[in-house]
């Protein structure tokens, strides 16, 4: 049998046509030398340079971030001697840092000899959970070192993510709960400002986080709506986390804690409101499918479930969900990202009937869809 098609849809065949044309080195040429189209090949050009080279971009801004510079430099203009003294390089390592950074964005000199954060840099300096990603995505490109080695191996083989996302091993524990719950802790602040300003918590009275780590979504949620009760259901090891946190908490919310997994244990009822923050994308669809039924048998009649994570259908951030989460998720051996209607059927299919999206600023750093019952 061929491996080609002939009963070609119109699309396919503009695709095929438009592959021929683009991929041909003599309209390559010819693009590249012909006034106003130059500008789109240039454009193009430059684009494909950086999916080429994207991962020297990121290690430099990793280099940046593990040198403690994005601190540094926001607090002012430095000079070479001192970022050199600061970082501990030396000082043609630390000019060619500087030089490499400032192509970038991250850094800037904007009188000779002194250096502060440029456009791209500054922003990270307010945002502790994108530092803490960027640190650690060392396992992520430890995993991806041989991408095509990662994707061949299956979903079985313990890799770097897997040994840190424990639930997420083929073991299943949560020996790695202090990890991973201090990681979630700090990026949480970018999801719950979101949520918060989506979504209105006081109308509810009880409120259940499951996979709710150490109750940083928790404790934001309750500063906002002080009369709420909340429970959080994690692994025991994280509920463990969230006993600390709490208690080190000067909030006065009523805070319940539940431990257990939410593959076994029954899921706690009596709550108008069950949030699933980053927790669906983690899991298989099996997994998914026998959670969202536990969490609709256990909410009462009018009670709510909000789903809260980066979808794959997002526009303007198409890379992030297939892309990004993609191959993070594969490496971790589990999970995988979702369209929103991908969602939204698992919904329905749960037994949800009334399921809506929620609006929010930044869908690039989450988004969210609440059900009814
Ligand atoms: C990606 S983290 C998200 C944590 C938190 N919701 C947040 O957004 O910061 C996933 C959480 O789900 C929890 N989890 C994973 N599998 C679980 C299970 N079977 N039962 C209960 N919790 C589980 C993990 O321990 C972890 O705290």
């Amino acid at each position: 049998m061929s491996e080609f098609v002939d009963n070609l849809t119109w699309k396919s065949r503009w695709v095929l046509r438009r592959n021929a044309i683009l991929g041909s080195p003599a309209f390559q040429r010819w693009a590249s030398r012909t006034p106003f189209i130059r500008l789109i090949a240039r454009r193009r050009a430059a684009a494909q340079f950086d999916m080429i080279a994207g991962f020297v971009y990121t290690q430099i801004l990793t280099a940046f971030v593990e040198a403690e510079l994005i601190p540094y430099l926001q607090s002012g203009l430095r000079t070479v001697d001192a970022i050199v003294q600061f970082a501990g390089l030396e000082e043609d390592a630390t000019v060619r840092l500087l030089k490499a950074g400032q192509s970038l964005k991250i850094c800037e000199s904007p009188q000779p000899g002194m250096w502060t954060l440029g456009e791209a840099g500054a922003p990270l300096s307010a945002n502790k959970g994108a530092m803490a990603m960027i640190r650690h995505h060392h396992l992520l490109y430890t995993d991806l070192a041989r991408p095509l080695a990662l994707l061949g191996q299956g979903r079985q083989t313990e890799t770097a993510l897997s040994a840190y996302w424990t639930y997420a091993s083929k073991t299943e524990s949560d020996a790695g709960a202090e990890g991973y719950s201090a990681l979630m802790a700090a990026t949480q602040p970018m999801v719950s400002e979101q949520i918060l300003d989506a979504y209105d918590f006081a109308q509810h009275r009880r409120i259940l986080d499951i996979g709710g780590g150490s109750g940083a979504f928790s404790t934001a949620v309750a500063a906002s709506a002080c009369q709420l009760k909340i429970g959080i259901f994690d692994l025991p090891g994280v509920i463990a986390e969230a006993e600390k946190r709490l208690g080190r908490d000067s909030i006065s919310a009523d805070f319940t804690l539940h431990p257990g997994s939410f593959k076994e244990t029954p899921i706690p009822q009596g709550y108008d409101l069950i949030t699933l923050v980053r927790i669906l994308h983690d899991h298989d669809d099996a997994v998914c499918s026998a959670l969202l039924s536990k969490v609709y048998a256990a909410l009462p009649y009018g009670g709510r479930l909000l789903v809260v994570e980066p979808m794959a259908d997002t526009p303007t951030a198409q890379p992030m969900g297939e892309a990004y989460f993609g191959m993070y998720l594969w490496a971790m051996g589990s999970g995988r990202p979702r369209s929103s209607q991908e969602t939204s059927a698992m919904l329905r299919n749960a037994g949800f009937t009334t399921i809506k999206p929620v609006k929010t600023a930044l869908p690039i750093i989450t988004r969210a869809i609440v059900a009814i019952k």
